[in-house]
């Protein structure tokens, strides 16, 4: 893991970002950088509008207004990292556990920037456990078709969602189908959604390693 090219990433994904507008913003270590690069820049932007409590607090001290996605309307840009990509730009993420707002964020954005640093990238998304949101009334119900359909849930211990749900941290499973998995995934009762970002993956990926940054469209 290069914090090197997590920092390029970040920084190269500035130039995607609209002047005069809201820009939206996810979650997680990459991200980080990415709201410490646009802070640079704070006076020429609207604001942004955040997917997490933790990235909201971060581009507050930072002097970035955050507004509440019901008074921005269609945003030009999100940017956000991943767990892992595809060749289609498909991801997995919800490390951080910000999965749902991320998507929420995601799928009200005309232009979805990804920032990862190149180990990333994979040929077949899966080896990074798969976070699911779950109301916590639903946890045994979702593990137990969890299971059937092959994987392996964890529970993610002492961890609570920014909507107040449970994570189960889904193992061993092989993504070869990842927009089919999205859905059935989320048609289980209990279940908020999937850290599989298929239906709506990323538009470019900004791939950082020591050496520069790759910018990838999907194949
Ligand atoms: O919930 C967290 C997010 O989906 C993150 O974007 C993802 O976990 C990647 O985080 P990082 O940039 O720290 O690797």
């Amino acid at each position: 893991m290069s914090d090197q090219g997590k920092r390029l990433a970040a920084e190269a994904a500035l130039e995607y970002v609209e002047e005069d507008a809201y820009v939206g913003v996810g979650t997680g270590s990459t991200v980080n950088l990415f709201i410490d690069a646009l802070a640079d820049m704070r006076d020429r932007i609207a604001g942004a509008v955040s997917s997490s409590e933790a990235s909201t607090q971060r581009l507050r001290d930072r002097g970035i207004d955050v507004i509440d996605l019901n008074s921005a309307g269609r945003l030009p840009v999100y940017v956000d990292g991943a767990d892992e990509a595809n060749r289609f730009l498909q991801l997995i993420k919800g490390g951080g556990g910000a999965l749902t707002r991320e998507k929420i964020v995601a799928s009200a954005s005309d232009r979805f920037v990804c920032v990862a640093d190149d180990g990333k990238m994979v040929d077949v998304l899966g080896a990074f456990p798969l976070p699911v949101e779950v109301i916590p009334m639903a946890r045994s119900t979702v593990a137990r078709e969890l299971v059937r359909l092959g994987g392996r849930p964890e529970l993610r211990e002492g961890f609570t969602t920014d909507n107040g749900n449970v994570i189960l941290d889904v193992h061993g499973l092989s993504i070869t189908e990842p927009i089919k998995l999205e859905q059935t995934l989320n048609n289980i009762p209990g279940v908020v959604t999937n850290g599989i970002f298929a239906l709506r993956p990323a538009d470019l990926l900004l791939l950082g390693s020591d050496s520069g940054v790759r910018r990838l469209k999907a194949e």
